[in-house]
């Protein structure tokens, strides 16, 4: 089978920053798909047919009993491959050089690197020969171990004081290694790295959104055939994206499912429904059933528990629906590819579980509806590049992401209406002073948390024992990090008196400045 276009792939160890060397690729226009070691076999390899590798950093030392290896026949695929720190230290292992541990060898963190005598192309734009001999570049380092000898066909192309085969590379194979972390931030020069690994393995950077919009499209007419399609539309970025993309694929097949489960924001409900039926001419079918769900979670404060719960409600609503609209037999949902990612490691992958996302992991094994995911292989930011592709308008291409599970996860603890109808509201005015101030469109997400506690507090000189309330914005690129939004006091004080004069039941509002990680965006 000939590919639409030039497909890289990304071996994962186990790192932490994996998806990062997925979006510098994409970044490059380069399609590429991570897969953890463990499912990645030689038909595997045949049938992806990639015309380049990488290796992930991980947790693991390649000395270890177990230690995860590459898939057999990587090395005889002819294709160039890049090792990343652990990537690097298994080529090496695994092409007859050797590894090590031990003490004085770690570096975390900030380093740099100087050049050898040696050059390549794999290291254009790095060391500017006005430098000489001074030349450096700062890389991010994480690792314990260090490669102590070269695997045959191996060269040096820069040390570091902890790393003596910092930058290697086997330039006959077109095997590249390095110890550091090029895909994050903090390596300066890290996407120039990536963009000359992709040039020389001879990539056109045809990934684009136009070119995704057609192979979308076409993709969809011929996994849905003359079946009937329902749409979970949320009103959010992506379901609407993926709704107007299918619609444009399959037409009046199409009917769009808004489920209001009573963990909307206020008037969000209304304002979905007008859009869709008034704007966009979509069937829309708004099913209201907020008791179902408030019902179901009376009483339960465990956060697992309520995706859990949530996810499967979603999908009996989904279930009924198809039969409604006379037996559609497949369900669209706008699943991205961090979601797809977070979701392997239900399934054994190498990193742990954070959180289960309702449309990925909440989703019951024998569904009876097959899903249709056009957005699957994407990032937010594209999600986004899409829209405007397809002509959605721009003030809503810039909505906050909002959930699936909603008020629920904003609401730590035990769910009552009353608490709902306060964070509503409290969310509300929030909301409206962001606006107010300018600010929507700088911050990622924000929204306001109702704690599970009661403090005392004294207005018009009475005694008070209410809600406190935490707000939370934050911004990032993509979700996966996110550093809390710095508010001026000023703004902070405004806000926390109109919400405590707007809002009955509140008497205290915090300001939450933990970042992604170690925290999360939402509070559950
Ligand atoms: N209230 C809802 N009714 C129907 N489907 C929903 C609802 N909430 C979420 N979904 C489904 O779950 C998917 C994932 O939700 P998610 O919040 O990640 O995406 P979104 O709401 O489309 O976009 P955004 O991330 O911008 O909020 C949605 O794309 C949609 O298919
Ligand atoms: O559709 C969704 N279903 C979920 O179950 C879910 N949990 C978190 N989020 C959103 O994902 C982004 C990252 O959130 P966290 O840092 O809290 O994991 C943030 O944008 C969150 O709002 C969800 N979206
Ligand atoms: N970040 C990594 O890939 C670490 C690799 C290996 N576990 C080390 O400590 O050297
Ligand atoms: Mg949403």
């Amino acid at each position: 089978m000939t590919q639409a276009h030039d497909r890289l792939l990304i071996i994962d160890f186990g790192s932490q920053v994996t998806q990062l060397i997925a979006r510098r690729l994409r970044e490059l226009n380069v399609y590429c798909e991570i897969h953890p070691f463990n499912r990645v076999d030689e038909a595997f390899l045949k049938a992806f047919a990639p015309k380049a590798v990488i290796f992930s950093g991980g947790p693991a030392s390649v000395y270890q009993e177990n230690a995860p290896m590459p898939p057999k026949g990587v090395f005889d695929l002819g294709v160039p491959i890049l090792g990343i720190c652990y990537g690097q230290q298994v080529m090496m292992h695994c092409l007859g050089g050797h590894v090590e541990g031990g003490h004085g060898t770690a570096e975390f963190g900030r380093a740099f690197v100087t050049p050898t005598e040696l050059t390549h192309p794999v290291l254009a734009g790095w060391f500017p020969p006005e430098d000489g001999p001074q030349a450096r570049e700062q890389v991010w380092m994480s690792h314990g171990d260090h490669v102590s000898k070269l695997a045959p066909g191996f060269q040096v192309l820069g040390t570091s004081p902890n790393a003596p085969f910092a930058i290697t590379a086997d330039p006959a194979r077109h095997f590249y290694a390095v110890q550091f972390h090029p895909e994050v931030h903090h390596t300066p020069k890290g996407g120039r790295l990536y963009e000359n690994f992709v040039k020389l393995a001879g990539f056109k950077g045809d990934w684009t959104m136009g070119a995704y919009r057609e192979e979308a499209i076409r993709k969809i007419r011929e996994q849905v055939g003359d079946q009937k399609v329902i749409c979970g539309l949320s009103g959010g970025v992506d379901s609407s994206v993926a709704a107007v993309l299918i619609h444009e694929a399959i037409g009046d097949q199409l009917t769009c499912v808004f489920v209001d489960h009573g963990l909307l924001r206020l008037g969000e409900a209304e304002q979905v429904v007008t859009m869709f039926r008034d704007h966009y001419h979509m069937p829309l079918i708004h099913a209201d059933e907020s008791d179902l769900f408030l019902t179901a979670l009376e009483g339960v404060s465990d956060p697992e528990v309520k995706r859990k719960t949530i996810g499967k409600l979603f999908i009996d609503v989904f279930q009924k629906h198809a039969a409604e609209v006379g037996g559609a037999t497949f369900l669209a949902q706008g699943t991205l590819y961090p979601d797809v990612i977070e979701s392997v490691s239900f399934s054994g992958g190498p990193s742990v579980t954070i959180k289960s996302h309702h449309n990925v992991g909440g989703l019951p094994e024998k569904m009876g509806l097959k899903l249709v995911e056009p957005l699957r292989e994407l990032f937010k930011d594209e999600v986004r590049a899409l829209g405007r592709e397809l002509g959605l308008p721009p003030g809503f291409i810039g909505r906050h992401p909002f959930p699936g599970p909603g008020l629920a996860i904003r609401c730590p603890g035990e769910i009552t209406r009353e608490k709902l109808d306060i964070l509503r509201q409290a969310d509300a005015v929030y909301i409206d002073q962001i606006r107010k101030h300018g600010l929507y469109d700088e911050i990622w997400q924000a929204f306001a948390a109702i704690l599970p506690m009661r403090t005392v507090g004294v207005m018009g000189d009475g005694r008070t024992y209410d809600y406190a309330l935490a707000l939370r914005a934050v911004t990032s690129v993509d979700g996966m990090t996110a550093d809390y939004y710095p508010f001026t006091h000023d703004f902070l004080g405004e806000t926390a008196t109109r919400i405590i004069n707007e809002v009955k039941g509140v008497n205290r509002v915090f300001y939450d400045c933990t970042s992604k990680p170690p925290g999360t965006i939402e509070l559950e």
